[in-house]
This record gives structure tokens, sequence and C-alpha cells, in this order.
């Protein structure tokens, strides 16, 4: 049995996800404090929602998608029911399996797990590290959980921070250059929905091409720029404007916010 504590975006796209890829309801307890968000999620998905304790009493597995702030009174509350039988998985940013274990008897295995919102259409990408106490079964149980909504790695908890800098955040910053793009397209006169259509097609298209051509982003670019053309124009202009620089400074941002998580 599977509890997922924390229903908000990212723990509903999980709960969506898994329910696409054949967990079935009966499968799945939901902790939800708001009781009108629980009721729809019942509605919604078919599935019992229950107080953290039970969930905890009822479950092997726990999938924590709680605000950081909020995870370590959760931790506190459900720690009595918890032992070495049952995996912790936090998709919680920042947090370290060393935070997260202080929290819960000693020997309780915990997975840190950075997943991104595509799980909801099962085009995930989802990162998870091993605490101290976590055996090799451990994560493969995480990797078949999340490998239900997307792609799973294995990565140094060394790299969590980056990773959600990276992938967990990521997709903003696709719907942000999207936005601005829709904008554009507006204050030129365009209709709204024909620079949407171009927009979403326009992404899903070189998404389609950078997963699918095996060929780095530098050569796709290329392929587009003609010489003396629109594009290397535009290229240019972004360039001027520094936002290679802006990117890279704004993923650094993100991934300190994230080690600073760990402290506050
Ligand atoms: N959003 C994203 O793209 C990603 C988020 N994450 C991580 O997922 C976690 C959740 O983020 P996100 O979904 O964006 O945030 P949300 O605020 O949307 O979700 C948090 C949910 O937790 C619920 N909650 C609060 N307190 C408790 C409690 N004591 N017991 C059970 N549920 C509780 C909230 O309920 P209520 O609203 O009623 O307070 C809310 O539904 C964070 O730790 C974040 O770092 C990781 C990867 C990507
Ligand atoms: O913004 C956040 O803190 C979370 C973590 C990664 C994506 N959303």
């Amino acid at each position: 049995m599977i509890a997922i504590i924390g229903a908000g975006k990212m723990g509903e796209a999980l709960l969506a996800g898994l329910l696409a890829k054949g967990h079935t309801p009966e499968d799945v307890l939901v902790t939800e404090p708001r009781a009108e968000h629980a009721r729809e999620l019942r509605g919604r998905y078919g599935i019992e929602t229950v107080p953290a304790q039970d969930a905890a009493k009822r479950a092997d597995t726990l999938l924590l998608a709680l605000k950081p702030q909020d995870m370590l009174a959760l931790l506190d509350d459900i720690s009595p029911h918890l032992g070495r039988e049952h995996l912790v998985i936090s998709v919680a940013a920042g947090l370290t399996t060393v935070v997260l274990e202080s929290h819960l008897h000693p020997g309780v295995p915990v997975v840190r797990a950075m997943p991104n919102t595509p799980a909801l259409m099962g085009r995930g990408m989802t990162a998870v590290s091993g605490g101290a106490h976590t055996e090799a079964a451990h994560l493969d149980r995480a990797e078949e959980l999340l490998g239900a909504v997307g792609e799973v790695l294995r990565v140094g908890e060394q790299h969590m921070d980056t990773v959600t800098a990276i992938s967990g955040s990521g997709p903003a910053y696709f719907y942000f250059i999207a936005e601005t793009m829709i904008e554009a397209g507006v204050a030129m006169g365009m209709p709204r929905v024909t620079a949407q259509q171009l927009v979403g097609q326009t992404m899903t298209g070189a998404a389609a091409m950078l997963d699918g051509s095996g060929e780095h982003p530098v050569v796709l670019r290329e392929a587009v720029t003609s010489p003396g053309g629109t594009t290397a124009a535009a290229l240019r202009e972004l360039e001027r404007h520094g936002v290679r620089t802006a990117f890279t400074d704004a993923i650094e941002a993100a991934r300190d916010r994230s080690r600073a998580l760990s402290e506050s």
C-alpha cells in the first residue's frame, strides 16, 4: 500500500500519474488536510483519504509531498508508526536524507527524490538518492514507483540541489519562455489563440527533435540559423541582453535556495 501525504501540485501529479499507469485506487491512500480538497480528490480519483498517522500505520511506502517547511513536523507526527519495514520517499526540495532521518527512528529507510510536474502526463523526470539505511531494494522500489510516471535517474545526493534547479524547477523555465513568446506575438498584433498554437507546437516539436535526433542542442540550433537570416538576428539580441548569463544565474539561485531549505 502506498500513501501520498500532501496532495498539492506535485503530490496530485504523482497520484494521477500512478493511477494512469495501472496502480488501482485501492492501492493508494492520500492525506490532505483541507476537507474540501480531500473531497475533490476522492471524487476525482476514487481513492481513500485518511489522517497522516493512519496512512503511516496502513502503508508500507510513504510518498511525502508536503512543502519543505511542513515536512519535519509531519515526520515527528508519524514517526512513532514507522520502522525498518517502511520506505519513506520525500520529494521535498532541499531536505537532505540526514535531516529527514534525524526526525525518524534509527534504521528507517529514506529516499530523497526530485520529480517534476510532467509526471502528470507520464513524462516526468525524477532523480533519486538513498540515505544511510537505504539498501538496493529500497532504491529499486522507489525507481519502480516513480518510473510509472516517467524516467528515473539515480544520482549521488551531492547532486540533488542541482537536479532540483535543473529538472525539478525546469518546466517553469520552459513555460516562462512560452509565455514570453506568446506575449511577443500578441504585442505584434497576432490573435492570442494563434500565438498559443504556434508556440505550443513549436515547443513540442523542438522537444521531440531534442529527444529523438540524438543531436546536441547546439547542432539543432545551428540548423535553424540561416546565414544572414532571422534567427541569427534574434540570437544576437538574446546574447546582447545577457540571456545566457541570466539563465545560468537563475539556475544557480535555484540550487542555492534548495541548499538553504535544509538549513532553515
Ligand atoms: N511543484 C513542483 O513542480 C515540485 C514540487 N516538489 C516538492 O513537492 C512538495 C510540494 O510542493 P507543491 O506540490 O508545489 O506544493 P503545494 O503547496 O501545492 O502542496 C503541498 C500540499 O501539502 C499539503 N499539506 C500541508 N500540510 C500537510 C500535512 N500536515 N499533512 C498532509 N498534507 C499537508 C497542502 O495542503 P493545503 O493546501 O491544504 O495546505 C498541499 O496540498 C515540496 O516539498 C516541493 O519542494 C518537488 C518537485 C517539483
Ligand atoms: O519551486 C520549488 O521549490 C519546487 C521544487 C522544484 C520545483 N518546484
